[in-house]
């Protein structure tokens, strides 16, 4: 198994234990390098926490396999894709989250999520004092080109992440372990940001 599957399964054994699985969603990815768009996607509606390198079919930018399996992969590969083509990520991440579900709401009017006041913002790349960041929304398309192409158009280089109201979050970064500390700080501050607001 090479290294990065190998993280990448961790990852996903590690997500699972805190419980960013629920009922089989979310998915994982890794872009094999080089100037062609390949990937390494989780196989569609299985538990993610349970994942093992089997199930991480090989697919090309057209949802091709390009290796033999008859198994689908992802439904929302095609999100992946699209975020690929539109970022510098080596890795995306996708969990549905009670914290990403409720902050969502919690903005929703704004149409993004607002981060601030506490130090884990340095996680997300943003070292400067006062850090402030806007974490893009976009709606639930149920036609997953548009979710897709969605998601792309509202991603923002400063910010590794794109929320996708009452369902989840995609988060990128340029390997697994930076795209894990990404998604462990969002989560960290969105449960943050929310028990302040209720006691605020
Ligand atoms: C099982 S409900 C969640 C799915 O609809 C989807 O949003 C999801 O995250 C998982 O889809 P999958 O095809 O297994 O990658
Ligand atoms: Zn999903």
């Amino acid at each position: 198994m090479s290294l990065t599957v190998k993280e990448l399964v961790e990852v996903a054994h590690r997500l699972g234990a805190y419980g960013y699985f629920p009922a089989t969603s979310g998915n994982l990815s890794i872009r094999e390098p080089g100037d062609t768009l390949r990937m390494r996607v989780s196989v569609s509606g299985i538990d993610k926490a349970r994942l093992s390198e089997a199930d991480l079919l090989f697919v090309d930018e057209n949802l091709m396999p390009y290796e033999k399996d008859a198994r689908k992969p992802s439904a929302e590969a095609i999100v992946h894709v699209h975020l690929y083509q539109q970022s510098d990520a080596m890795c995306i991440l996708h969990v549905h989250t009670l914290s990403n579900n409720l902050i969502a709401q919690r903005y929703e009017a704004r149409g993004s999520v607002p981060l601030f006041g506490n130090e884990l913002l340095k996680a997300l790349g943003h070292w400067e004092d006062d850090a402030r960041i806007e974490v893009p929304m976009v709606e639930n398309y149920s036609d997953l080109n548009k979710l897709a192409t969605a998601v792309a158009a509202a991603y923002n280089p400063e910010v590794p992440g794109v929320i996708v109201k009452q369902h989840g979050i995609y988060v990128v970064g340029r390997s697994v372990a930076e795209t894990l500390r990404h998604l462990e700080a969002f989560e960290f501050l969105f449960a943050l940001a929310l028990k302040r607001d209720v006691h605020s």
